[in-house]
C-alpha cells in the first residue's frame, strides 16, 4: 500500500491534478505544498516563513461503504490494493471500537442503534517530500482528527503524537482524549503514510453519552451537529486552533 501510494505521488503534477479535489469537496488530490514551492522554496533550502500551508500532498478518498466511493478520484493503479486494505481494516476498526465501548461500560447495542448507521471509512494518503530546511514548516500542523478512530500506516517515522489515546473525546465526555499530533518533514527523505478514519454518521448530533455524565463527571461538551463540527474543523485547523474548545459547556 505504501509502495503503490509512493508511485502515485511520484507521478508528474499534471497527472496527479487529474484527480484534484473540487473546492469544498472532500474527495480528491490536494497539494498544500504547491502554495509554498515557488515563493519560498523549501526544496532549494530557502527559509519558509509560511506556517499556514503544510509540507504535504494528499489524496482523500471515501473508501467504505463501497457505494459511496467516487471512483473518478481513484487512480486505477491504486484501486485493487486500496479496496483490499479497506476491507481488511473493517474488522480491526470494529474490534477496537468494541473495546472502547466496553472500557466505558457503554451498551454496544444501544450505541449501535443510535450512531451505528451510515458509518463511513475515509482514507487519506499523505506524501511529505524531502525537505532540506524543515525548521519552519510542518508536514501537518498539530491537530486531532474528528474521526472516532484513526489507523495510520506509516512508511517512515515522522508522526509525533502528543497525548495518549486516539478516540472520540466528545462522546466519552472527556474520558478518552483525541490525540493531538503533527508531522515533521525529513531533510533526508520523503515520507508516505496512509490514514484510515472511522467516521460515524455525519447526520448525527453528537455529545457526551448520557451514561457517561455523572455528578463526578459533569457534562463537558455541548451537543453539536457532526456535519457542522466537521465543516468548522478545517477552518480551525488552518489557524492552529482546536474546534473542540468551542463546544465546552
Ligand atoms: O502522516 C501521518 O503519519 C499522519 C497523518 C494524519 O495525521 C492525518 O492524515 O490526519
Ligand atoms: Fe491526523
Amino acid at each position: 500500500m505504501i509502495e503503490i501510494s509512493r508511485q502515485f505521488f511520484g507521478l508528474a503534477m499534471e497527472e496527479k491534478k487529474k484527480y484534484a479535489a473540487s473546492p469544498g469537496g472532500n474527495n480528491g488530490f490536494d497539494c498544500s505544498i504547491c502554495s509554498i514551492v515557488g515563493s519560498s522554496n523549501c526544496r532549494q533550502g530557502g527559509v519558509v516563513s509560511v506556517s499556514v500551508s503544510d509540507w504535504n500532498e494528499g489524496l482523500a478518498l471515501t473508501v467504505y461503504p463501497e457505494d459511496r466511493r467516487l471512483l473518478q478520484f481513484w487512480p486505477p493503479q491504486l484501486r485493487k490494493m486500496l479496496h483490499e486494505y479497506t476491507m481488511n481494516s473493517i474488522n480491526l476498526f470494529e474490534v477496537m471500537f468494541k473495546m472502547v465501548l466496553q472500557s466505558l461500560n457503554v451498551d454496544e447495542k444501544k450505541f449501535g442503534e443510535k450512531y451505528g448507521k451510515n458509518k463511513e471509512i475515509n482514507a487519506r494518503l499523505n506524501f511529505y517530500p524531502q525537505c532540506p530546511n524543515p525548521d519552519n514548516v510542518l508536514g501537518l500542523k498539530p491537530h486531532a482528527d474528528f474521526s472516532a478512530i484513526t489507523i495510520v500506516l506509516q512508511g517512515e517515522a515522522g508522526l509525533q503524537v502528543h497525548k495518549d489515546v486516539k478516540v472520540e473525546q466528545i462522546m466519552s465526555n472527556g474520558i478518552y482524549k483525541s490525540a493531538v499530533h503533527r508531522v515533521v518533514p525529513s531533510p533526508e527523505k520523503s515520507r508516505v503514510s496512509i490514514a484510515l478514519f472511522w467516521d460515524i454518521d455525519r447526520n448525527c448530533e453528537i455529545g457526551p453519552l448520557d451514561e457517561l455524565i455523572t455528578p463526578d463527571r459533569p457534562q463537558l461538551y455541548k451537543m453539536v451537529s457532526l456535519k457542522d463540527y466537521v465543516s468548522r474543523f478545517f477552518n480551525y485547523y488552518q489557524s492552529g486552533q482546536r474546534v473542540i474548545d468551542t463546544i465546552r459547556t
